[in-house]
């Protein structure tokens, strides 16, 4: 099986690293200036769960795209996600499968007008990797699970046999008959995890430590309250595993969109904050906290974009 990544950063760099060390047909495709460090340096994953060095990955730049693959594992952030689908549009053929692995949903509706609904997979991932400016791809737990299903629930050939690809390539693949719910889970985790630290700018230990636990778990039945609205209730089981997360006394975890502020990057705010409060607003439902979340984030990307103009 052909495989294409898009993107060679915390996902795609971590992925389909595994994949190709693990001898399957991936090639990256990447930008230029991503491409020229990995011709210097090579792929390099640094992981509690083993390294692993690609001295010459396979890698090729959207001019140089010519045929279609049969999976494309679609790993660039939301902002970018426009340029990414011009600079894969003709490695999609009418057998590819696109598999996303971004957070939040909205860039499903984006892929599928774009490439047709039956092209586009639904995927998510808990894991935590971060790509650091050498290019290296730093895992930082023990965490790597990528889920992948067919989003009508009807598990096809095809997706068994991309699972099957994916399956003993050194991280947890999870073939799901039900990855829409599963988005949605994760995006309930995201906001909420990300939504608390940014709005704290603090790890989660130090706002629990600060009194703001009830503050969190407010956070966490908005946006719990949002996915039961569009018909994606999460069960008991899922939404006490977010709130005990985003609750822990003396976690030291920073989400990755905190650590991207305090880094001056820019956010995901509109998919994985913005997004939810718009549905809220469809819905009706009064989501006060997230909509502070909102405006916070507002506000740094509004700082970000004027301190980058001056
Ligand atoms: N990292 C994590 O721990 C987790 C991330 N996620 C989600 O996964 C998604 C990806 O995140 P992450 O990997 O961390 O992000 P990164 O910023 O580390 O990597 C994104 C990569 O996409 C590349 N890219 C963007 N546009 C293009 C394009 N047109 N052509 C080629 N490459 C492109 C970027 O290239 P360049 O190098 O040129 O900038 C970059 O390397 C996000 O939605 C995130 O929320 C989900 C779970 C955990
Ligand atoms: C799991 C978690 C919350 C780990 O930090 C994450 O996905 C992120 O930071 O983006």
């Amino acid at each position: 099986m052909r495989i294409l990544v898009l993107g060679a950063g915390g996902i795609g760099g971590y992925f389909g690293g595994r994949l190709a060390a693990a001898g399957r047909d991936v090639t990256f495709l990447v930008r230029p200036r991503r491409a020229e460090m990995l011709r210097e340096r090579g792929l390099s994953i640094s992981s509690p769960l083993g390294d692993v060095h690609l001295a010459m990955p396979s890698l090729v730049t959207a001019d140089q795209l010519a045929q279609p693959y049969d999976l494309v594992i679609l790993s660039c952030k939301a902002y970018d996600l426009e340029d990414a689908m011009r600079s894969l549009a003709p490695s999609v053929g009418s057998e590819t499968a696109i598999l996303p692995l971004l957070n939040g949903v909205a860039h499903i509706e984006l892929l599928e007008q774009q490439f047709g609904a039956s092209a586009v997979l639904g995927g998510t991932c808990y894991i935590s990797t971060t790509a650091q400016p050498d290019g290296t791809i730093v895992h930082m737990n023990d965490m790597h699970r990528l889920t992948l299903g067919d989003r009508t629930g009807v598990t096809s050939s095809r997706v068994e046999a991309i699972h099957r690809q994916l399956s003993g390539a050194g991280f947890d693949a999870v073939l799901s008959d039900r990855i829409v719910q599963n988005m949605w889970d994760k995006w309930v985790f995201i906001a909420s995890s990300a939504g608390m630290t940014c709005l704290m700018r603090s790890s989660i230990g130090d706002y629990v430590s600060a009194g703001a636990t009830s503050l969190a778990s407010q956070l966490v039945d908005e946006c719990v309250s949002v996915a039961t609205a569009a018909g994606h209730s999460l069960d008991d089981a899922e939404v006490a595993n977010v709130r005990s997360f985003v609750t822990k006394a003396g976690s030291t975890i920073k989400t990755s969109m905190l650590r991207d502020i305090e880094n001056g990057a820019p956010i995901e705010a509109d998919q994985i904050i913005g997004d939810m409060v718009r549905r809220a607003a469809s819905f009706s439902l009064p989501t006060p906290i997230l909509s502070v979340v909102q405006a916070h984030l507002k506000s740094y990307e509004i700082g970000r974009a004027r301190r980058l103009a001056a």
